[in-house]
C-alpha cells in the first residue's frame, strides 16, 4: 500500500525524488527546515521539468521549479488555484480560523473584496502617526538599554515587543505597552502562540494535512487553545460596544472593520468574524515584520559599508524634511532595497501554497515538450518553492551575499517578474504588504539614524534557520553590539 501510495507521481507522469518509507520526506524535518526539502526537489528537477514529485508522510505534493508557471498558477490562470489548502475551517470549534489567509473560494473572495480598501496607501497612512508614536518608544527603550560604552542586545525579542505594540494599537486600537512592561498580556500571548508552534512543527504539519481524516474520527481540533480564542472575542466585544457607545474614532483597522459593517448590511460582518480578521492581521503582521527587522540588522552588521550608505540616505532625507514624516519614508530607495533583498534571503514564508479546484493541464511551452502532458489533479497541493527560487544562482548569482543593488530598478527589469516573492503575488499577495514595510521602515529609520549595529566577536556569522517553525524566524534570537551614534557622525570602525 505504501509503495503504491509513493508511486503517486510516477504513475502520473512526474519526476520525484525517492520518499522514506513512511513518512515521505516529513522524516527529515526533524533536522531541516520545510523550505529546504522543497529546495531538494527544486535543484533535483530544475530545468527538466517544470513540476516535480515529493511527498508528506503519505500525502504527494507538487513543487514547481519554473517561473513561467509560477506566474500562471499565481496571476493568469488564478481563477483555478484561488486556495491555499483545502483543509476544513471547522468554525464551529475554530471561530478565529474563519480569516482572510485560510477562507476558501467564494468566502475568500466577498471578503478580500471588502477588505482591499482598507489596506491603499490613503488608509495605511492615517496609521502612520500611531507607528512613529510606538517607535518612539522603541527609541526612549533603546536609550535605557544601550549604555554609553555599547551594550550587546537581543533584538528580535525587542523588536516583537515594538511589532506588536504596532499592531496592537492598529488592529485593536489599544496600548500593549509591552515595550515598557515585557510581561504585558499582548506580547505574553503572542509569544506562547508562537512557542505552540514550537513544540509541534511535525504534528502542525500533519493536522493541516489530515484535517478532514481527523474530523471524521471525532477528534476534536483546536486550532488555537481555548484561551486565545476567549481572549480575541473578548476584547473585540469590548472595543465595538466602547467605540459605538461613545462614538470614539482612531482611523485604524478596527474603525475600517466596523466602517464596513455598518455599510454593508448584506456583508454583516459577525463578532467571530471581526476578530477573526483583527486575529489574522496580529498573527500575520508582527513576527514577519520583527523577523524581517531583525534579519536586516543582522545583515547590516555583517555588511558595515551597506549600513553607511543606508545611514547616509535617512539622515540626508531627515534633514530635508526636518523630522520623519510619511512623504520623508517615501523617498529612502535604498531602504526598500534593502527591505528587499532581506526578503530574498529570508522570505517570511519560504514556500506559498495554492491548490487547484479542476484538473490542471500544464500550459505548452516549446522548452518543456517532454512535460506537456502532465495534469495537476484537483485538490492536489501544490508548493511554490519561494526560498529556492530566491537562493537559485542562475536568478541571483552568489545567493548568500547580501546585495540592495539587486532590486534597483533596472537589475529587476532584467529579472523574471515572479523572482521575487516575498510578499506572494497575484490577486492573493499579502494584503497587509504595505502597512507590514511601513512599520519595518519606521522602525529601522528609528534605530539606524542613532547607533550603529556590529556582529559581537562571540556571535555567529550565519543565522540557523529554525526548524521549529512554519515561519522562517531566527530561532535562536539575533546578537548584536549596540553602539550610540553622535548626531550626525559617521559610521567609522572601531
Ligand atoms: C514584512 C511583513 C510581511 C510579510 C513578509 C508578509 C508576507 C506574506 C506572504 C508571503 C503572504 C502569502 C501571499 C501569497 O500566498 O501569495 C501573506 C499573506 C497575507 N498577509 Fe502578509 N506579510 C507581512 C505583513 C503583513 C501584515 C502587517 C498584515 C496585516 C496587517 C498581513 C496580512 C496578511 C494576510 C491577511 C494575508 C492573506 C491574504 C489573502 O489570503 O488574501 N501581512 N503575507
Amino acid at each position: 500500500c505504501l509503495r503504491h501510495c509513493y508511486n503517486y507521481w510516477e504513475l502520473q507522469g512526474v519526476r520525484q525524488l525517492r520518499p522514506h518509507f513512511l513518512f515521505g520526506h516529513i522524516f527529515k524535518l526533524k533536522s531541516v527546515h520545510l523550505s529546504e526539502l522543497l529546495q531538494e526537489t527544486y535543484d533535483a528537477f530544475k530545468g527538466k521539468s517544470r513540476v516535480a514529485g515529493t511527498y508528506l508522510f503519505l500525502r504527494p505534493i507538487a513543487v514547481v521549479t519554473d517561473l513561467d508557471l509560477v506566474k500562471a498558477i499565481l496571476i493568469k490562470d488564478f481563477n483555478k488555484f484561488v486556495d491555499r489548502s483545502n483543509t476544513p475551517l471547522n468554525l464551529p470549534e475554530n471561530p478565529l480560523a474563519g480569516h482572510l489567509f485560510n477562507l476558501h473560494g467564494e468566502e475568500w473572495r466577498a471578503l478580500r473584496t471588502k477588505l482591499s480598501p482598507t489596506f491603499t496607501s490613503g488608509k495605511i497612512k492615517y496609521m502612520f502617526s500611531t507607528i512613529t508614536g510606538v517607535a518612539q518608544q522603541l527609541e526612549e527603550t533603546f536609550e535605557q538599554e544601550v549604555s554609553e560604552a555599547g551594550s550587546t542586545l537581543e533584538l528580535h525579542d525587542l523588536l516583537g515587543r515594538y511589532t506588536v505594540d504596532v499592531i496592537g494599537s492598529c488592529a485593536f486600537g489599544i496600548e500593549c505597552n509591552s515595550l515598557k512592561d515585557p510581561q504585558a498580556q499582548f506580547r505574553v500571548l503572542a509569544r506562547k502562540l508562537f512557542a505552540n508552534q514550537k513544540r509541534n512543527v511535525r504534528w502542525n504539519l500533519f493536522k493541516v494535512n489530515y484535517m478532514k481524516l481527523l474530523l471524521r474520527l471525532h477528534i476534536k481540533m483546536r486550532t488555537f487553545d481555548q484561551e486565545y480564542t476567549d481572549f480575541f472575542l473578548r476584547l473585540v466585544r469590548d472595543t465595538v460596544e466602547l467605540r459605538e457607545r461613545e462614538k470614539i474614532r482612531r482611523n485604524d483597522f478596527m474603525d475600517l472593520l466596523l466602517d464596513l459593517r455598518r455599510t454593508d448590511q448584506k456583508m454583516g460582518l459577525s463578532v467571530e468574524q471581526l476578530a477573526a480578521q483583527v486575529f489574522v492581521f496580529f498573527i500575520a503582521g508582527f513576527e514577519t515584520s520583527s523577523s524581517n527587522m531583525s534579519y536586516a540588522l543582522f545583515e547590516l552588521a555583517k555588511n558595515r559599508s551597506i549600513q553607511q550608505k543606508l545611514r547616509e540616505e535617512i539622515r540626508r532625507v531627515l534633514q530635508v524634511h526636518g523630522k520623519l514624516t510619511y512623504e520623508a519614508m517615501m523617498e529612502m530607495p535604498y531602504l526598500d532595497q534593502v527591505i528587499n533583498e532581506t526578503l530574498r534571503k529570508y522570505p517570511a514564508l519560504a514556500s506559498l501554497t495554492r491548490v487547484p479546484s479542476e484538473d490542471y493541464k500544464l500550459p505548452s511551452d516549446e522548452g518543456y515538450e517532454s512535460d506537456g502532458h502532465i495534469v495537476l489533479e484537483r485538490g492536489i497541493k501544490v508548493h511554490i518553492p519561494v526560498r529556492a527560487i530566491h537562493y537559485d544562482p542562475e536568478i541571483y548569482p552568489e545567493p548568500h551575499e547580501f546585495r540592495p543593488e539587486r532590486f534597483e530598478a533596472a537589475a529587476c527589469q532584467q529579472r523574471h517578474p515572479l523572482a521575487f516573492l516575498g510578499f506572494g503575488d497575484g490577486p492573493r499577495n499579502c494584503i497587509g504588504l504595505r502597512f507590514g514595510r511601513m512599520q519595518v521602515k519606521v522602525g529601522l529609520i528609528t534605530l539606524l539614524s542613532r547607533y550603529r549595529f556590529s556582529l559581537p566577536p562571540d556571535g555567529p556569522k550565519e543565522l540557523a534557520i529554525s526548524n521549529k517553525n512554519l515561519l522562517l524566524v531566527p530561532g535562536e534570537g539575533v546578537r548584536l553590539r549596540v553602539d550610540r551614534l553622535q548626531t550626525n557622525s559617521r559610521d567609522e570602525c572601531k
